[in-house]
């Protein structure tokens, strides 16, 4: 484990009402506020922390206006006392699904954003899982080349990953992620009672990231989560904050020391990607959830690691298991290396056309690596196919 990081043990704590983890940038530092029961000041918590605001810009998923969307546009109008100015809402829906992480999508947001008489000091706030909040920050930092947002995550993966950062960005046919721009939010604010309408399926996928973070970081946080997995399958609300306090503590480090992958630290966030990301652009965005191709990727990523003697076997056999637990693909029978391949080389990570994988020596750590025979990345995806 990093020196920096935490280093509690991890017995599962109550719930408290609301914890505050920061993400440590200097003067663009900014808070994850996470909390239950609490739905209905969400937009009284963003007048809070982001004082003065007069216009807010509210990009949704569709599937979450009812009732999440809907309490914060209220709670944003009528959360203010008799001082505070008045905040103009605009809202907007997005459909749902990773095909709106498109330029179609991203020109719409604009144009409207310019209908709508937006200006430098409207505050765009994403309502959402992942797709929108990438959608909708990149938007953010588009428009009159910047302006604040805030995060409001709605799905599990969101939650513990793609709200914190700063990654913001859309897909192009052929690579994920491939247009954006690092854009930290001002705040993101969780409530974890927003996933009470989550499906299981999309739930469960967020564990995908979750796993990541033992994997990369945090052997005692993997154990615990060997041990905690089906309590976090029923949604427990104690363990479920843990996972989300713990997963964003380390993000917030890995950004903090990293902010735009620049030194390699924050590329460790992108175990099981190089592979998850050619699985998701080969096989057609929305096939896979994202959560699901990372722990397909995962494995992928894991297997090439043995096969270069970096990895031993027991050390896969417990991340399998703990997928396993979590009710994830490991395998993916119709991954193709002739078309992944390609793909592959459109990572972020290429660098003077030399593609890096994340890999682990042991659980709890990762290491870039280059350099890597074709031939063993294949088998790595072949084995994939092979368990079918
Ligand atoms: N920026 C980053 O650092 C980062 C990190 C991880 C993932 N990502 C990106 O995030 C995306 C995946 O995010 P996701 O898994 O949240 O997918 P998503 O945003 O597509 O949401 C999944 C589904 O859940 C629905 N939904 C969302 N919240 C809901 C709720 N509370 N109740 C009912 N339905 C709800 C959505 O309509 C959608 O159909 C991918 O595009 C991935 O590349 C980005
Ligand atoms: O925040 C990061 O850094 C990550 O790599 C987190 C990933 O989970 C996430 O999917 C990210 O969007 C991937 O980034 P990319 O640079 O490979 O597109
Ligand atoms: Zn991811």
């Amino acid at each position: 484990m990093n020196p920096n990081t935490r280093s509690t043990p991890h017995s599962t704590p109550r719930s408290t009402t609301r914890s505050t983890t920061t993400v440590p940038l200097g003067d663009r530092s900014y808070p994850i506020h996470i909390s239950s029961g609490q739905t209905d000041t969400l937009g009284r918590s963003i007048r809070d922390a982001i004082p003065g605001i007069s216009h807010a810009v509210v990009v949704m998923d569709e599937s979450v206006v009812d009732p999440w969307g809907d309490q914060l546009c209220q709670s944003l109008v009528n959360g203010h006392s008799a001082n505070d100015q008045a905040v103009r809402v605009s809202r907007i829906e997005i459909p749902s699904g990773e095909s709106s992480k498109s330029i179609e999508q991203f020109d719409r947001l604009m144009q409207w954003m310019l209908r709508e008489n937006s200006d430098r000091a409207s505050v765009l706030i994403a309502v959402g899982g992942g797709v929108v909040g990438d959608l909708a920050g990149y938007a953010a930092a588009s428009f009159t080349r910047g302006i604040r947002f805030v995060q409001v995550p709605t799905t599990l993966l969101a939650m513990v990953d793609s709200s914190v950062g700063g990654k913001t960005g859309i897909n192009l046919p052929g690579a994920k992620n491939m247009v954006g721009a690092f854009w930290q939010p001002s705040l993101v604010l969780v409530d974890t009672d927003v996933l009470s309408t989550l499906d299981e399926k999309i739930f469960l996928s967020g564990l995908g990231e979750v796993v990541k973070y033992g994997v990369i970081e945090d052997a005692e946080f993997f154990a615990w989560l060997e041990t905690n997995a089906d309590a976090l399958i029923a949604r427990d609300p104690d363990a479920l904050r843990h996972a989300i306090e713990t997963s964003c503590q380390c993000k917030a480090n890995v950004v903090g020391e990293d902010e735009r992958e620049s030194t390699g630290r924050r590329a460790i966030l992108n175990y099981g990607h190089t592979f998850a990301h050619a699985i998701e652009a080969t096989a057609g965005y929305g096939t896979l959830l994202h959560g699901e191709a990372v722990s397909i990727g995962m494995q992928m990523a894991a297997r090439l690691a043995l096969s270069l003697g970096m990895f031993d076997e027991a050390s896969l056999v417990r991340q399998t298991e703990l997928l396993r637990k979590c009710q994830l693909p490991i395998d993916y029978a119709d991954a193709d290396p002739a078309k992944m391949l390609p793909v592959m080389m459109k990572d972020k990570k290429v660098a003077h056309g030399k593609l890096k994988f994340v890999l682990p020596s042991r659980i709890g750590c990762v290491e870039l690596v280059d350099g890597i025979d074709d031939d063993l990345v294949v088998a790595a995806i072949g084995q994939s196919t092979a368990s079918r």
